[in-house]
């Protein structure tokens, strides 16, 4: 018989007039809420997951075998390997084999590189299926299975191919971080740390609380640190789903973070791009003026204080100012970064000077 699940949070994301608003529950034992996403129409449902969580996937399938069901497992390669036009093509395959309908619902099971992906077969297929996310690291938590920002990468850049498709559900299991990788797990509190330099700082107080229960999933602020995340996600995405304007603030760090991923060739995490983009940006609010100096240093002692790289190899500055130039952000000939006036305080920096870009990353170069 299924545990009954324990809900100790619910955060609405708020539904634009396009969209229906749905929630993300964050507790334990989330998985017995799957059913009651699932909508009155639904018959088959596609389970997408990485081989680390086969075991999920498979508790998943014989739950909802069980009530009546038709369900298939597609396993995706594990990662950003996941992130790619060849991987999307073999689910299309695989629920096309199925006979999926308009009315049958995907269920992405893993990091944000499987909800990335299993998101955009959800909004892909048929023009647009159902889909729930069951986020099982921190940083699909607060981040990547929340807002509907779904993708694949292409050879020339980062999430180069999405769609903004919201899921049905978020189910956040706490008891799923247990098992994750420690590094894997502090690449995730760059987001969090994120979430607090762009509107929530409570979040930098947290972390500089106790930097080392900030690394484990049994630290002192855990849950809350989670939850506010979650927060600040879900409050800049129910105002701007398709990123017309504020929810480029959620973009800090990514215009560099993301050029440094794909000159890595994707073998560094998300998050530890994300924190030397942070640095960076940083910089250019400090040189350009805008940032005071000790929210700029506080940048450098917070992330560095979880285990975060502040710094990136200088002679790579010509290649990834290169890379940079896919950013969504750009506009024509025009980079633009998301940049802080202050703590909470997110601002666009518009177009600026090569020499500045180049000043920033010299206090970023190793
Ligand atoms: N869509 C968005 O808004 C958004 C936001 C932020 C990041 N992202 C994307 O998210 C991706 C990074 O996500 P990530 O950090 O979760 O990485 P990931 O998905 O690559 O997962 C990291 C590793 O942890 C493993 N794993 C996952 N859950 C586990 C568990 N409970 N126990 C043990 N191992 C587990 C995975 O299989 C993988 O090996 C990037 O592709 C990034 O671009 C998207
Ligand atoms: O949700 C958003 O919007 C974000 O920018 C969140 C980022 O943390 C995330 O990495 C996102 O995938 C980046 O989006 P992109 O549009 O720059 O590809
Ligand atoms: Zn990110």
């Amino acid at each position: 018989m299924a545990v009954a699940g324990l809900v100790t949070a619910r955060v609405q994301v708020g539904g634009s007039p396009a969209t229906d608003p749905y929630e993300v529950l964050i507790g334990r034992q989330l998985l017995t809420e799957i059913p009651g996403l699932l909508g009155p129409a639904a018959r088959r449902v596609a389970v997408i997951h990485p081989a680390p969580l086969v075991g999920t996937a498979e508790r998943i399938r014989a739950d909802l075998a069980g009530l009546g069901y038709e369900v298939i497992t597609v396993q995706v390669p594990d990662a950003e390997a996941a992130k790619s036009a060849e991987v999307a093509a073999y689910c299309w395959q695989r629920l096309g084999q199925s006979g999926f309908t308009r009315t049958d619902v995907i269920v992405g099971v893993g990091g944000g590189a499987t909800t990335d992906v299993a998101g955009f077969v959800a909004a892909t297929w048929l023009r647009g299926v159902r889909w729930i996310a069951v986020p099982t690291t921190v940083l699909a938590m607060v981040d990547a299975a929340v807002g509907g920002k779904t993708g694949i990468n292409t050879a020339e850049g980062k999430n180069l191919v999405g769609a903004f498709h919201p899921p049905a559900g978020v189910l956040c299991d706490l008891s799923a971080l247990d098992s994750l990788p420690v590094d894997d797990y502090v690449s995730g509190v760059a987001e969090i740390i994120k979430a607090g330099f762009i509107s929530d700082p409570v979040i930098l107080d947290r972390v500089e609380d106790c930097p080392a229960g900030a690394r484990s999933p049994a630290g002192p602020h855990t849950a809350e640190l989670i939850e506010r995340s979650i927060r600040v996600k879900a409050r800049v995405v129910s105002d701007d789903l398709r990123e017309s304007g504020p929810r480029e603030m959620l973009n800090y760090g990514h215009t560099l973070a993301h050029a440094i991923e794909k000159n890595e060739r994707y073998t560094w995490r998300h998050g530890a791009a994300v924190s030397v983009g942070m640095v960076f940006a940083s910089e250019l609010g400090r040189l350009s003026g805008r940032l005071d100096h000790a929210t700029a240093d506080r940048h450098r002692s917070v992330l560095e204080s979880v285990g975060l790289p502040l710094t990136y190899p200088g002679d790579q500055w010509a290649e990834l100012l290169r890379c940079m130039w896919v950013d969504k952000k750009a506009r024509g000939k025009i980079l633009r970064f998301i940049v802080l006036d202050g703590p909470g305080r997110p601002a666009v920096l518009e177009g600026p000077g090569l020499s500045l870009l180049s000043a920033a990353y010299t206090r970023v170069a190793a």
